[in-house]
């Protein structure tokens, strides 16, 4: 069993990052400017949120991040974003989801200017990515891939079962993998809460993407021995016995799967990481692009 090291990965990748900015302002070319959107106090959306700005830091971007009080209404939320697609000292900028209730998401993320849309879920670059043209890939499929593609992981020819069809992780994932592409060349199959035997699938997988949103669901019963197993939930789950008052589970039951694994993300400290560093990457690409 080989653990895939989100964590190291992700500093490597945000070294390099940090590379090509000094490049960047050695040739006195305008610092990357990221911003974030974040509407609420959600614990663990601030906890990512500032994650990324502390990420920003580390390689050398520019960060600002917009606070809105939970009660912020559509159309206020709608004026910002017009702001930061309008400021062009920002590169790239993302809403932190999940939103408030009483806003509606679709219309929010179509809003924003493809061209700054560094998580790549406006309707524009999900079909560039669909078509294969060039788009800002969603942070989390992109670092899975990435992570895929630095471990040499075979993925050309293999059955990969993902299990989630949501738009930011299952669907693009499963899109990506069956391209033709590094990580990918692959024979995907999507799988989600109305599956019949998922069991009977999951054991056909060479490669399992478990991206449900249910803690420990994914159990070693599940998986062939020699699988390669991505790990894409985290859960706050309650633990007393924990200084935070909680810990963090993956949706895969790591103990029992663990032994049957070729390759596997821990959580914490696998795919969480690497969808920062990827945000870091695509903010960088967003401000090449602009030249
Ligand atoms: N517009 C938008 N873009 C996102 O990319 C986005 C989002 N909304 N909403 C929520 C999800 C989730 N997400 C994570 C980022 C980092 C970790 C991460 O770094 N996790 C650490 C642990 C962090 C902790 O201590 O809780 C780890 O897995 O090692 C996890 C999850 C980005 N998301």
């Amino acid at each position: 069993m080989i653990l895939l090291d989100g964590k190291k990965t992700s500093a490597d990748l945000k070294l390099e990052i940090a590379e090509a900015v000094k490049e960047i302002k050695s040739k006195g070319k305008k610092t990357p400017h990221l911003a974030a959107i974040l509407v609420g106090t959600d614990g663990a959306s601030m906890t990512y949120v500032n994650a990324k700005v502390k990420a920003c830091e580390l390689v050398g971007f520019n960060s600002t991040l917009i606070d809105l009080p939970e009660e912020t209404s559509e159309e206020t939320l709608l004026q910002e974003i017009e702001q930061l697609n309008n400021n062009i000292d920002i590169d790239g900028f993302i809403v932190q989801l999940p939103l408030p209730k009483h806003i509606d998401e679709q219309k929010v993320l179509m809003a924003v200017n493809p061209d700054k849309d560094v998580d790549g879920f406006h309707p524009t670059n999900v079909g560039r990515m669909t078509l294969d043209l060039p788009s800002f890939l969603p942070a989390t499929p992109f670092g899975i891939l990435e992570l895929l593609e630095r471990y040499k992981v075979q993925t050309s020819g293999q059955h990969v079962v993902v299990i989630g069809r949501s738009h930011i992780v299952g669907r693009p994932m499963s899109i990506l993998m069956s391209q033709k592409r590094p990580a990918g060349d692959a024979t995907v199959t999507v799988a989600h809460s109305r599956t019949k035997n998922l069991k009977e699938l999951t054991l056909q997988a060479d490669i399992i993407v478990a991206a449900l949103g249910i803690p420990e669901f994914l159990t070693g019963d599940m998986v062939k021995d020699g699988a390669t197993i991505i790990d894409v939930g985290i859960t706050r789950v309650d633990d007393a016995s924990k200084k935070r008052g909680y810990r963090l589970a993956g949706d895969v039951h790591f103990d029992s799967v663990a032994p049957k694994s070729a390759f596997i993300t821990p959580v914490p400290g696998g795919v969480g990481p690497m969808t920062i560093a990827m945000l870091m990457k695509n903010t960088l690409l967003a401000c090449e692009r602009k030249g």
